[in-house]
């Protein structure tokens, strides 16, 4: 492959946008092809990065710098990696569309949903959501600014493994194939395979459901049950991703893919994911609450499972895993109650999928 970006003759920084624990492992895995630029919006965060090279006091490669001003990273970069949680998503793509062009390329690792909701509506009130109500990354990025070549990358990535250097694998996913290889030709190394995929709805959609399977998996290890109800749960969660991604407007494909099933057996599994700990935490009986209160960093699955409750009443779908798990966060019932619901649940066939 051509070593040279499709871009630009001169190879530009790359820019990356929010250096949370996921954008920093991704700006370093960049850093070793290319010169990064990275924003953040906190001011100490680019000193500490331009100062000293470190991030949260650990060394950096000295070829990421930092800067706050959005306008600064459009400037000098074309291509730029969106790491932003979902709730600051919209307003961060606000904050850099006057400074984005339609020859800029975003790729995101957002893995949670936005809504479009009427002036002054908001979630809470909303018990009944349209899909066109609901937004994936890729489609804000496409509303809010003029960019085009928009991509998502997603896959089993937890970022304390990556930034081990741990072997790992994630999805690029983009209509534009060109997308797809400068995501590879960036992100591609001896550690690190980089699949493409051209359903780029279905992949972001896959990594989004996953961590509602994954709170549940961590309840299920809290509850002090073993591997047969996992397998149980994943399987059975896989089957809901299924449904709910098509109705969404994603193809079955891509969740049996790396960024579905993979990422779901990942997220399952690991007590680095912070969904999986809400789950956990709340086996073990702590309030939600305390638990959001508690924790630096975000857990998506939360807010996603009350987007797609609100969604699932606007359909005829159901999805067992998701509509107990809602009682179980915000209606108070006791895991144990739901997990009884679910045993009872007439799931009857197997794969109602192919
Ligand atoms: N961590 C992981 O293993 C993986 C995470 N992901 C996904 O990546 C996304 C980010 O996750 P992660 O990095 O772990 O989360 P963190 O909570 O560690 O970081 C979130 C980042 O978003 C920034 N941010 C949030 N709101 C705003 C806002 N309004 N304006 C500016 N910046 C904002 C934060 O900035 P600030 O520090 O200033 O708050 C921070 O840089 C999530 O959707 C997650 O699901 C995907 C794969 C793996
Ligand atoms: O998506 C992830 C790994 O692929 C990270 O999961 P958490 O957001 O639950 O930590």
């Amino acid at each position: 492959m051509d070593s040279k970006s499709f871009l630009d003759k001169e190879e530009k920084p790359i820019g990356v946008v929010g250096v949370g624990s996921f954008g920093a492992a991704i700006a370093i895995m960049l850093a070793e092809k290319v010169d990064v630029l990275v924003y953040a919006r906190k001011p100490e965060i680019v000193e500490e990065i331009n100062s000293k090279n470190t991030l949260s006091g650990k060394a950096i490669p000295e070829n990421i710098r930092a800067t706050t001003e959005p306008e600064e990273l459009c400037k000098q970069c074309d291509l730029l990696f969106f790491m932003i949680s979902s709730s600051g998503f919209q307003e961060v793509t606000r904050s850099f569309a006057p400074y984005l062009f339609p020859y800029h390329v975003i790729i995101h690792g957002t893995k949670g949903l936005c809504l479009n909701l009427p002036e002054g509506k908001n979630l809470d009130q909303m018990k009944r959501m349209k899909r066109s109500q609901i937004l994936t990354m890729s489609e804000v990025i496409t509303e809010e600014t003029v960019v085009v070549r928009v991509g998502c990358l997603a896959g089993p990535n937890i970022s304390k493994e990556l930034r081990q250097g741990q072997p790992a694998a994630t999805v690029v996913a983009s209509k534009y194939n060109e997308v797809i290889l400068e995501g590879q030709r960036l992100l591609r190394s001896d550690k690190f395979q980089v699949y493409g995929n051209s359903d780029m709805i279905g992949v972001e959609l896959s990594g989004v459901l996953k961590n509602i399977i994954a709170i549940a998996a961590g309840a299920l290890a809290g509850l002090g049950l073993g591997e047969n109800a996992k397998g149980l749960l994943i399987s059975r969660g896989m089957v809901e991703m299924i449904h709910l991604g098509n109705e969404l407007g994603g193809s079955i494909k891509s969740v049996m893919g790396l960024a579905g099933i993979g990422d779901l057996v990942t997220t399952c599994n690991s007590v680095h994911s912070r969904n999986y700990t809400v789950g956990y935490r709340l086996a073990k009986g702590e309030n939600l609450q305390e638990i959001i209160e508690d924790m630096e960093e975000v857990a998506e699955g939360i807010n996603t499972v009350r987007i797609i409750r609100a969604f699932l009443e606007s359909t005829d779908l159901r999805a067992p895993i998701t509509e107990n798990l809602y009682k179980v966060l915000f209606e108070g019932v006791p895991i144990s109650d739901a997990l009884q619901f679910l045993m009872k649940y007439p799931f009857s066939v197997d794969v109602d999928f192919v």
